[in-house]
């Protein structure tokens, strides 16, 4: 957990936020009592994190990376993000998806200290209290979990916690967000999950989650106590069971300054990868016939943004809607489903009953196929053979997560596609070489967009936050990838330049911000100096609390 920053009581060598360790100087050894606690040297940040990445590399695996790095984050959050700000593209996979995965798992294995607050159900009436005993005061960002699905694993319940952890590192390490003031957040609601139940060593509520009013009820206190005592503070939901996840967000989004990354995130990503695609393929969006596989809190969220673009594109809702389709686990959303919910309905086509991904794919003859389904291999041999024979330039983006949940692999997607396919899935997935050829898959993971959102929102102390944001944050991250990059068939920016693409983004959406009229301070004249002037840099500086 994160200490008070402007005045810890906490000994200099227990307190993360300011601790130097061996890069204090002997005369602040001398102040602070330190001298004699800490070996001769007197040593720089980049000495210190020489010794760092040294003992990454003598670990065996990402887990165990992960675990280091994890407490490191405790220990020294300065020596923290110089490290994993130092190489993105080295240290994202590690501390976040997909080890990340990894680690939730056996959350409750790994645990030592806490590392955000935990909200249970038990607590309901008294959470204002139980808020205020988080030492922070100026709360700007609350990430909160249910752990009702985390990434493709399901219900892990308090294992969640390592997802909002995860995502608040994020927004320092890729928007440069100074990491005071970001709050992760597992309201522990209960699980499904019998396994977790059964073990000993479960960290959380063992009991079945409540009705969605109860829920909900719970929630709407969490959204009072955080209005009295973080009036500034944005509220991102993260890895939220489906259908809670698009309900609460309904709920909120035109109340309050919140957002829901899976929903809004995913989609500004998925758009952007589009965007790159399609200029890559030559055609429009609104010449595409895009087939969701997957029809949840990613699969809605993504489609109702499509159909908001595609509006801009000047269609009307029903033509844009009728450009999309979606499958679920129960087969195609046609007009005879009597299970769909409301955000289903608006996409259900007249077409035969199916419950067979390939069978849809050759009747429907997508141009784009969109994996949110968290079933591994969903896009068989026979599903991509298909999309190859129906497209000279087939989309394929398998973005469920972790890695071993993608609906194919990038080697699969281009082997099956003889090297055709524009493929991106929610993890990198490494370089195919096909008949001499190398092809990079393109990584469309809302870690582009999230960050740069809350850097604008931060900067702007918007009001709320509007598709518009998430669509303009699309078109930014798109706009990023180089006619080079694009000509490699790159559909991202690269991962290593994540930082400057994101606060180039949140520029971008700052401007959006002003023009919109949502944002709470006056506009400055140089939008980019006053960005720029207000970022986290990974030094021993007071400017970050030290
Ligand atoms: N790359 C990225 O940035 C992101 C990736 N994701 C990934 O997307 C996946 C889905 O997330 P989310 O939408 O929030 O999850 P949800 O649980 O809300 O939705 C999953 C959807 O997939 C359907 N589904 C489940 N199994 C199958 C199957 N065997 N065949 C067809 N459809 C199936 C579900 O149907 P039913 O409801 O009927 O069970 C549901 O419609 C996760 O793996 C997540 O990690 C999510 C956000 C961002
Ligand atoms: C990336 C992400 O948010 C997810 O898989 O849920
Ligand atoms: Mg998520």
């Amino acid at each position: 957990m994160t200490s008070d920053r402007t005045a810890s009581s906490l000994p200099p060598l227990l307190d993360a936020v300011h601790n130097r360790e061996t890069a204090f100087t002997n005369e602040e050894r001398h102040k602070n009592g330190t001298l004699g606690l800490l070996p001769d040297a007197v040593e720089t940040l980049d000495r210190q994190m020489e010794r760092v990445l040294w003992q990454l590399d003598s670990k065996s695996n990402d887990l165990e990376r992960f675990l280091h790095l994890n407490g490191l984050s405790q220990r020294n959050e300065t020596l923290f993000f110089k490290v994993v700000m130092s190489d993105p593209k080295r240290f994202l996979p590690i501390v976040y998806d997909p080890t990340i995965a990894d680690a939730c798992l056996q959350y409750n294995r790994l645990f030592e200290r806490p590392q955000g607050l935990y909200l249970s159900l038990r607590h309901k009436g008294h959470v204002k209290e139980i808020l205020a005993n988080w030492p922070e005061k100026d709360v700007r960002f609350i990430c909160v979990s249910s752990g009702g699905r985390i990434l493709g694993l399901g219900d892990i319940g308090a294992n969640g916690m390592g997802i909002p952890v995860g995502k608040l590192q994020l927004y320092t390490a890729c928007a440069a967000i100074p990491p005071q003031g970001l709050m992760p957040m597992l309201l522990d609601i209960g699980t499904t999950n019998q396994k977790l139940i059964d073990d000993p060593l479960y960290l959380g509520l063992r009991q079945a989650p409540p009705s969605s009013d109860e829920l909900d009820a719970f929630v709407d206190e969490l959204v009072a106590a955080i209005q009295e005592l973080y009036p500034h503070c944005c509220l991102h939901f993260e890895d939220w069971k489906g259908d809670d996840a698009i309900r609460l967000l309904a709920r909120y989004r035109d109340k309050i300054l919140c957002y829901n990354d899976d929903i809004q995130g995913t989609a500004a990503i998925t758009i952007a990868g589009l965007d790159t695609a399609l200029s890559i393929k030559g055609e429009a969006l609104k010449e595409q016939r895009i087939l969701f596989y997957g029809a949840g809190s990613a699969g809605i969220g993504i489609a109702n943004m499509i159909v908001s673009a595609l509006q801009d594109e000047g269609l009307s809702e029903t033509d844009a809607r009728a450009r999309i389709s979606m499958m679920d686990i129960n087969g195609l959303i046609e007009p005879s489903r009597q299970d769909l919910n409301p955000s289903q309905k608006v996409f259900a086509h007249s077409h035969a009953a199916t419950k067979d991904l390939a069978e849809a794919v050759k009747s429907i003859k997508p141009t784009v196929l969109i994996g949110v389904s968290t079933n591994a291999g969903g896009f068989t041999e026979e599903v991509v053979r298909t999309m190859a024979s129906i497209n000279d330039k087939p989309v394929i983006f398998a973005l469920s997560n972790p890695t071993d949940k993608a609906e194919c692999t990038a080697e699969q997607a281009y082997r099956w596609t003889d090297g055709r396919a524009l493929f991106a899935a929610g993890v990198q997935f490494d370089d195919v070489t096909l008949n001499g050829k190398t092809l990079t898959p393109g990584q469309a993971n809302n870690f582009y967009i999230f960050p740069a959102v809350a850097l604008a929102v931060w900067a702007t102390q918007a009001r709320r936050i509007t598709d518009e944001v998430f669509l303009e944050a699309a078109k930014a991250t798109a706009e990023q990838v180089t006619a080079e990059q694009r000509a490699h068939g790159l559909l991202f920016p690269p991962q290593k330049d994540v930082l400057r693409v994101e606060i180039n983004t949140a520029i971008k959406i700052a401007r959006q911000i002003f023009k919109s009229g949502l944002a709470q301070v006056p506009e400055p004249e140089d939008i980019v100096d006053w960005i720029e002037s207000k970022l986290y840099r990974p030094e021993y500086t007071s400017a970050n609390g030290q």
